[in-house]
């Protein structure tokens, strides 16, 4: 497999990187600063994609490598590629479901309780030397909205359900099989609950389905955490909502053009800001990469992907 060419579209854990270099011959995008040079004296040896949440193959790209056949994408998330030209061009696309499942929904709860009551704030008081108590707000108990009941969305749930939450939900379609509220419209839900989730995958219909109106129903008591895609979020809007008291608080750990966070959220102590690292746990990581391998493997082999999204 030697001779099979990779592309690397974006830095992924060294393990990966190293696996992938020791099975196949590995291009990495950003050892060539001329990605059009690049594309041209590479492109047509190129048979395999990998990439991540932050970048995978856009048309362009696709459009530049005649022998793609597979895309590999270390996320769950695939907005970063153009499934619709792989479906007419045959190229398989493969993600990596389940395995980070739990660390993304421990990763929504830890940013609620950091949120709610504080804790990235408190951290900083003791650094700087104060001694400060402030009273928080308290999570147990509290009902829980979240946008998009899919596996994360479902992991969330339970966790919150261990804090004694109630537990209400928007999806496209009602789950017949959830035992939780559901509200056919996210105004609903944001009107209905003190914690909105945003667990959703990142498409036409969910850009910016977090706007104006969903902020305004969630209101001044009200939190929104965000660990889907910053673009589900207007954050033009979040922002001035913030600023102008309209929002209680947000917990997020993705942004509309990541790494860019806005300067006005560094100043503001009701929110607390991660850098994209829901699955980031060496144990999740390793496991992602482990499907990235073996979904390759099975391609060059012939045999039935691991995980196949298309
Ligand atoms: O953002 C993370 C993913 O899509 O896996």
């Amino acid at each position: 497999m030697e001779s099979i060419g990779v592309l690397l579209v974006a830095q992924v854990i060294p393990y990966l990187e190293q696996e992938l270099n020791k099975r196949y011959n590995l291009y990495r995008i950003w050892d060539f600063p001329q990605k059009s040079q690049f594309l041209i004296q590479h492109g047509a040896s190129i048979r395999a994609v990998v990439g991540r949440s932050t970048a995978g193959a856009d048309s362009e790209l696709i459009d530049a490598l005649p022998k793609l056949e597979i895309i590999s994408s270390s996320s769950v998330g695939v907005d970063q590629i153009d499934v619709k030209k792989c479906k007419e061009r045959g190229i398989r696309v493969t993600i990596t479901p389940d395995v980070l499942t739990d660390e993304v929904a421990d990763l929504a709860i830890g940013l609620i309780l950091s949120l709610l009551r504080r804790i990235s704030e408190c951290d900083r008081f003791v650094r700087n030397g104060n001694w400060k108590h402030q009273l928080t707000t308290k999570f147990s108990g509290k009902t829980v909205g979240i946008v998009g009941l899919g596996r994360i969305g479902t992991a969330i749930a339970k966790r919150a359900e261990g804090f004694n939450c109630s537990i209400c939900y928007y999806s496209r379609t009602q789950k017949q099989e959830s035992k939780y509220k559901y509200y056919p419209n996210v105004v609903e839900l944001a009107s209905n609950c003190d914690i909105l989730v945003v667990a959703c995958s990142l498409t036409e219909e969910t850009h910016h389905i977090i706007n104006r109106e969903v902020i305004n129903a969630l209101g001044p008591k009200g939190f929104l955490i965000n660990i889907g895609r910053g673009k589900h979020v207007d954050e033009p809007e979040l922002v001035s909502a913030l600023l102008e008291g309209r929002l209680g608080g947000a917990g997020l750990d993705v942004f509309e053009n990541e790494p860019h966070v806005p300067e006005e959220l560094l100043s503001l102590e009701n929110v607390v800001l991660l850098p994209h690292c829901g699955s980031g746990t060496i144990e999740t990581r390793t496991a992602m990469a482990d499907l990235v391998l073996g979904n390759l493997e099975a391609h060059f082999l012939g045999k039935p992907l691991l995980t196949p999204l298309v």
